[in-house]
């Protein structure tokens, strides 16, 4: 056999041997062949190579053949005769693959793993990919676009990136190393004019007898937005089944994803997450084989998408369902435009459990809309959740024969960090790198690590700000890397299971199914009195909160666990949520908008439903309010969560920690606390009085704008939107078109009704419906307080009754002219019961 050198032939030797026991499969085989003998020798000697199988390997033989002489078609033959010598391997390797991956897409694929441990057995181990070894064959595939390695520190480094997206990144690593002279070869042609216009034009050529050419079909844009991962992603498993080779790309458009109105939809917390998250997907595309081609879709997804499909000769584009409605309406203008030039384009719904787009509320009725119980009605009502179990990754995607250009993943400008006046990098992000893990494997962890523990005592602890008792996986949900579908599966086959965790993905749905029917929802307060209401414009109040310096440790540990680590779980966000809008009465977007730069799962639906709500003007109104000092009694009753965020203050004792202010001088000498200097004063001090005048301004704004209150209820009307207007009433065209307007009573928080009852209960100490919220060891307090007075009342009741009783014999005497009795209890004090002694 006419071969470059011995080492070359005992090589393909070993791999005949490899695939003769089943390691190695007729593709890989061929394909490895190409690599290590280059073409004309495989040419020439492969028949010969593989003539030993034709007695006892039939089948095996023909395959072979077969791919050789779909390889080596007379067609293709001529198209390389054309091209140069060192091209001419690579465009030949590139073909090889393509047809290695068309072979190998139909392979089957392994039974779902149902935990975390079957899932990274499963998965192939980095460097060691299963099925076919297309890594092995492809050796270190790192074209320009990729997304580069990322350094011990977590951040990318520049320059991980290589130029000239070339067939030839396909190769083993001995014939990287051969051929690094030609690369040489080609580095140095690039620089002149005249052969980068040849290349061109060869690559035209290339693409053109890649689209004519029936063994090689079309390949796939698989389009990456907000599901990054390999596990459960339909969209994937879609491209699989379509048959050809895939090309995974991820255009980044910041604009486009900010839609009309000021959402912040990728806050700089959240950035930094998908850089990192585009990396990891990265490696785990390599792990099967391929890799994400990063593009900076300038100046639109639709013009960069096209521009991808000239490149690469795609037929088709595939990519899971966005809901935003600016990024809905982008998609069908896209998807529009590219059938247009006869792609097939395809959508899958994965991100929510419901699309958002097709639950009604048809059989349900409007009434409780917004509340996570109507929604789930009008879910089981009306079911359009993908259904089934969740599928496996692909052990391998087929690649195609020529990678689009792209652009490095720091060009997307998605982890920024500023720099100082003499010229270091401000590292921001350092903590967030510390306590998150971004990969796939990653949400996977946590997942498990949740339903092993956390998920025990989640339904009567999840408030706990000192404990992890949350799940932690709202970024991975946020970016797909986590499929909704998945984790709702892992959680109804838990040993301990948690219904209030199960609703929790349905608020999540909620909120994604109000942002399709309000738009506005991130910016503008769903309730029209609302708009009117008196906020604060005091900046230095803003600062404070955002900063964590507020002067109530609660607030500003949360703010600072915000600020430092990109997250806070969900009883915090509450409690610095009340205290921004009730106490501070700055405005919800204020908050809205910090929580979208700050939080690693900053999530426009969800984000603005949450705030809406806080902000008295959503759908739903919060029927409480956190007080910053009670509501530690149920979070952070030991102080531990403050003393973490909040150093400063570590040394006071546990039950003054809460409020400084209350500490004796003498203490806060001797705990080295300064307050004004180490630690901030409070920024504001009358609570009671802050909260009475945000339920005056409240009353205030539903009286002049009465047409919005329900006369009936009380409650608060809000404007229909057409949709359900429609749902409501059937084809409502002819209604809705003459200008007539739908109002539909909302829930409303109780305290705000019984105050349009009766105004002079604006203060809130009066209204029986005061809603502010008392922490778990304050309630506890106010049961003690009750259960003494209730004791108190007995005593007195049974001590008046022995009083009456004496009297009347006293008197008895007295009318008989008998000498008055001893009495027992005259001149002794009342004794009040007491509690007994836990
Ligand atoms: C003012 C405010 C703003 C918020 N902004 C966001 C945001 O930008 N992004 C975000 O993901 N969540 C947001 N939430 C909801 C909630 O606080 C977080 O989802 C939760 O804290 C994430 O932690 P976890 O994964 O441990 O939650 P878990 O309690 O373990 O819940 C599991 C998952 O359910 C979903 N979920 C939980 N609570 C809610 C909720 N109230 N509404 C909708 N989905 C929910 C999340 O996807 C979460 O990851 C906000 C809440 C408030 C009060």
């Amino acid at each position: 056999m006419p071969v470059e050198n011995d080492s070359s032939v005992a090589q393909v030797r070993h791999l005949l041997r490899e695939l003769l026991v089943g390691r190695e499969d007729p593709g890989g085989f061929f394909c490895l062949c190409l690599s290590i003998l280059g073409s004309r020798e495989t040419r020439a000697g492969f028949r010969e190579l593989i003539a030993p199988l034709t007695d006892k390997h039939r089948q095996l033989h023909s395959q072979l053949i077969t791919i050789y002489q779909e390889y080596f078609s007379r067609e293709e033959d001529d198209e390389l005769r054309l091209a140069p010598q060192d091209e001419d391997d690579e465009l030949q390797l590139a073909l090889a693959l393509s047809l290695v991956h068309t072979s190998c897409q139909n392979s089957p694929r392994q039974p779902v793993p149902r935990s975390y441990a079957q899932l990274a057995s499963a998965m192939p181990v980095k460097g060691q990919p299963q099925g076919v070894d297309t890594q092995k064959s492809m050796g270190t595939h790192k074209p320009a676009g990729r997304v580069g390695e990322r350094s011990p520190n977590g951040l990318k480094e520049p320059g991980a990136t290589r130029p000239a997206a070339t067939a030839n990144e396909g190769r083993t690593d001995s014939s990287l190393a051969n051929d690094s002279d030609s690369q040489e070869k080609l580095d140095s042609n690039d620089q002149s004019e005249k052969s980068r216009k040849s290349r061109r034009r060869r690559q035209r050529k290339q693409q053109q007898q890649l689209l004519k050419s029936p063994s090689s079909p079309r390949p796939i844009l698989l389009w990456f937005r907000r599901d990054l991962r390999l596990l459960d992603n339909p969209a994937l498993i879609g491209c699989l089944e379509l048959g050809a080779p895939v090309i995974p790309v991820f255009l980044w458009n910041a604009q486009e994803e900010e839609g009309p109105g000021v959402t912040v939809a990728t806050g700089g917390a959240c950035k930094y997450w998908l850089h990192q998250a585009l990396v990891c997907l990265n490696e785990a595309l390599e792990r099967i084989g391929s890799h994400l081609v990063t593009v900076k879709a300038e100046p639109s997804s639709s013009e960069a998408l096209q521009r991808l499909v000239e490149e690469t000769g795609a037929g088709a584009v595939v990519a899971t369902a966005l809901y935003e409605p600016w990024l809905k309406e982008r998609d069908e203008g896209v998807f529009n435009t590219l059938k247009q030039h006869r792609l097939s384009c395809h959508l899958y719904h994965s991100y929510c459990l419901q699309d958002p787009y097709t639950v009604t509320t048809q059989g349900v009725g409007l009434r409780g809309i917004g509340s996570v119980s109507h929604f789930t009605s009008c879910c089981q009502q009306n079911p359009t959740g993908p259904s089934g179990a969740p599928q496996d990754a692909p052990r391998t995607l087929p690649v195609p024969s020529a990678w689009p250009a792209g652009c490095p993943l720091e060009q997307l400008g998605l982890a920024r960090m500023p720099r100082r006046k003499d010229g270091t990098m401000v590292d921001w992000a350092v903590n967030i790198r510390r306590d998150w893990d971004f990969t796939e494997e990653g949400a996977h962890a946590r997942l498990e690590a949740f339903l092993q523990d956390g998920v025990r005592r989640y339904e009567k602890e999840s408030a706990r700000a000192d404990a992890p008792n949350t799940s932690c996986l709202s970024p991975y949900l946020h970016w797909g890397q986590l499929s909704v579908r998945w984790l709702l599966w892992d959680a109804r086959g838990a040993r301990c299971r948690s219904p209030k965790f199960q609703r929790k993905l349905a608020w999540r749905d909620l909120a994604y199914w109000q942002l399709t029917l309000f738009p506005d929802l991130p910016w503008e307060s769903l309730r029209p009195p609302y708009k009117a209401l008196r906020w604060s414009s005091e900046r230095a109040h803003l600062h404070a909160w955002q900063r964590g310096r507020t002067g109530y440790p609660l607030v500003d540990a949360a703010m600072r666990q915000l600020w430092q680590t990109g997250w806070m779980n969900n009883y915090m966000r509450h409690v610095v949520a009340s205290f921004l809008i009730a106490y501070l009465h700055l405005p919800w977007q204020e908050g809205y908008r910090w929580f979208q730069d700050t939080l690693v799962d900053a999530d426009v639906a969800i984000d603005a439903m949450m705030w809406q709500n806080g902000g008295m003007s959503g759908l739903d109104h919060w029927n409480f309010v956190m007080h910053p000092v009670d509501a530690a009694m149920t979070c952070d009753p030991n102080g531990t969560y403050v003393k973490r965020w909040c150093p400063e203050l570590a040394p006071l004792p546990d039950e003054l920690i809460h409020k400084p202010w209350k500490c004796p001088a003498s203490i806060l000498r001797r705990a080295g606390v300064v307050l004004g200097q180490n630690y901030p004063e409070r920024v504001v001090t009358d609570l009671e009085e802050l909260r009475t005048q945000s339920l005056r301004d409240v009353a205030e704004v539903r009286r002049r704008f009465s047409e919005y209150v329900d006369q009936h209820s009380g409650c608060d009307l809000i404007p229909l939107p057409d949709r359900l207007v429609e749902e409501a009433l059937g084809s409502t065209g002819e209604v809705l078109r003459s200008g007539s307007r739908f109002l539909l009573p909302v829930i409303t928080r109780m305290e705000f009704k019984h105050q349009s009852v009766e105004p002079d209960a604006a203060e809130g100490r009066v209204n029986p419906y005061n809603a502010v919220l008392k922490g778990y060891v304050s309630r506890k307090r106010d049961e003690t307080v009750a259960f003494l007075n209730e004791r108190d009342f007995m005593a007195s009741v049974v001590h008046e009754g022995t009083q009456r009783l004496e009297r009347a014999e006293r008197n008895q005497r007295l009318l008989e002219g008998l000498p008055a009795p001893p009495s027992a209890t005259r001149g002794r004090p009342r004794r009040t019961p007491t509690m007994p002694q836990r």
